[in-house]
């Protein structure tokens, strides 16, 4: 069926709101999906399509908030297609000034007829004129008496998140947290040392700028350049011959802390799609030195290619769970870049908020502990386990790492203090952690990683 674009991109909004929101599905993958089958999208559509769902992934508390006082009945009864049209017309009726609102409220309106649920486009259509309007006051919770509901209003969280963070943050800490986690990110490109640019180029960011028009900024850390938006990796020959890789400075910290010699043996246990691994062989690590595993196919492929790209060839690849592949074998160095709650990336991955619950920590961290204590096995004596979450909770961190040196006196935890950029030391803890927030300062990831050395 052809279908006009305005409508169209609507449409694939929805639907993709609806796969991650009901069926639990990353939202990129959702998204890869749906414009697979859409050959015709034009670059600026996808990018619209993008800003549509995203920004419905932040705001959707408080666009909900808004909704059910409009609506008869709770919100939570509404046919998923019908939630998420009213909040992707919402969204762009609030949020994106360049969408005229009646285009917003007539194209949203076709599209719910398109996903399948024609019948509910008089109530859409009269719902999201209502929120055109913007002229209707409804009372927000108090923020003394119900600071849960207010908090979680206001900033879009989650009640039990809010509530979580609420009780074990700072006041300052907390709002930091809520209000910059609905930023959207800056990525960082981290130069591949061992690839020189193309055309003998001496600096990627004049090099971006020249090529793609894109302005940058050099971090602190060595060869780190933070943009606004990606550089279009397809014409991109930097990209393409592996001349950096796209690496959140917190990421980066937290690899480094690996402090990697010539004669290490390392083990990348939890590798894909290969930042870290990458940035280890970037900074001195032998490829024939190098184990990485993963267990998920999908994940390991990407980090095949990604290596590829960087020309990192002749690393040992394992594809399995990493404690059923590493038995009876030894490593000076093991990255456990483990499977976690991911909290501490809500910015780039809104769709977390949603999906997660108070029990997915407590699973993370048992997982977490299991592969810890399997690993301390394949630790050669003063070797060391960099254990690294992107996360800050708790029980996935601190409390974790608490627990396992209780249970193995041959380990200690090392001060990271020499390993950490000068610029980055404010983020290690009196405890020898490298432990940050997110809505930090630096607008950089929230991370955990600490060095365990095995002493005998
Ligand atoms: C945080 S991601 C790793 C990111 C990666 N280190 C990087 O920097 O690009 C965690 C990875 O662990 C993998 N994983 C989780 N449990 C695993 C297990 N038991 N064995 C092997 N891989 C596992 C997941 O598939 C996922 O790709």
């Amino acid at each position: 069926m052809s279908t006009r674009s305005g409508t169209l991109t609507r449409a694939i909004a929805i639907d993709a709101l609806t796969h991650v929101l009901t069926r639990n599905i990353h939202t990129d993958v959702a998204l890869e999906k749906l414009f697979a089958n859409q050959p015709n999208l034009r670059p600026l559509d996808k990018a619209f399509i993008y800003e549509m769902v995203f920004g419905s992934l932040r705001w959707l508390a408080k666009m909900d908030w808004i909704m059910s006082h409009m609506l008869d009945r709770p919100f939570s009864s509404l046919d998923p297609r019908v939630a998420n049209a009213l909040r992707v017309g919402t969204y762009q009726i609030y949020y994106m000034d360049r969408v005229p609102e009646r285009a917003a409220v007539s194209e949203t309106v076709e599209a719910i007829k398109q996903v399948g649920v024609p019948n509910a486009a008089s109530l859409v259509n009269a719902i999201l004129r209502r929120v055109a309007r913007k002229s209707e006051y409804f009372p927000k919770p108090d923020k003394v008496t119900q600071a849960v509901e207010y908090y979680s209003m206001h900033h879009s969280f989650p009640n039990w998140m809010v509530e979580r963070w609420y009780n074990q943050l700072s006041l300052t800490r907390f709002e930091h947290l809520l209000s910059n986690s609905n930023r959207i990110p800056k990525n960082t490109l981290k130069l591949v040392k061992r690839n020189p640019l193309p055309d003998g180029e001496q600096d990627l960011a004049t090099y971006l700028l020249k090529t793609q028009s894109i302005e940058s900024a050099w971090r602190p850390l060595n060869g780190s350049l933070r943009l606004e938006t990606l550089p279009k990796f397809d014409n991109c020959e930097a990209f393409k011959n592996g001349c950096y890789i796209v690496q959140d400075e917190a990421a980066q910290l937290a690899a480094s802390l690996a402090d990697i010699t010539p004669t290490d043996t390392c083990l990348d246990a939890c590798a894909a799609p290969g930042g870290k691994a990458i940035y280890l062989w970037d900074n001195g690590l032998e490829p024939s030195n190098l184990t990485v595993c993963d267990f998920a196919q999908k994940r390991l492929k990407l980090l095949r290619e990604n290596f590829e790209r960087v020309k990192l060839n002749d690393a040992n690849i394992l594809h399995g769970d990493v404690v059923e592949q590493v038995k009876g074998k030894k490593f000076t160095k093991i990255l456990l870049d483990a499977p976690c709650s991911a909290m501490g990336v809500i910015r780039r991955h809104p769709e977390i908020k949603w999906l997660r619950s108070p029990n997915d920590i407590q699973n993370c961290a048992a997982e977490q502990a299991r592969l810890l204590n399997s690993l301390s096995e394949n630790v050669t004596v003063n070797g060391e386990i960099i254990y690294i979450v992107c996360s800050f909770e708790v029980e996935e961190t601190t409390e974790q790492i608490n627990n396992f040196l209780n249970n193995h006196p041959e380990f200690e935890k090392i001060n990271p203090l020499d390993r950490v950029h000068d610029f980055y030391k404010k983020y290690i803890t009196r405890e020898n952690e490298l432990l940050i927030f997110s809505g930090n300062p630096d607008d950089i990831d929230g991370f955990f990683a600490v060095i365990l050395k095995k002493n005998k």
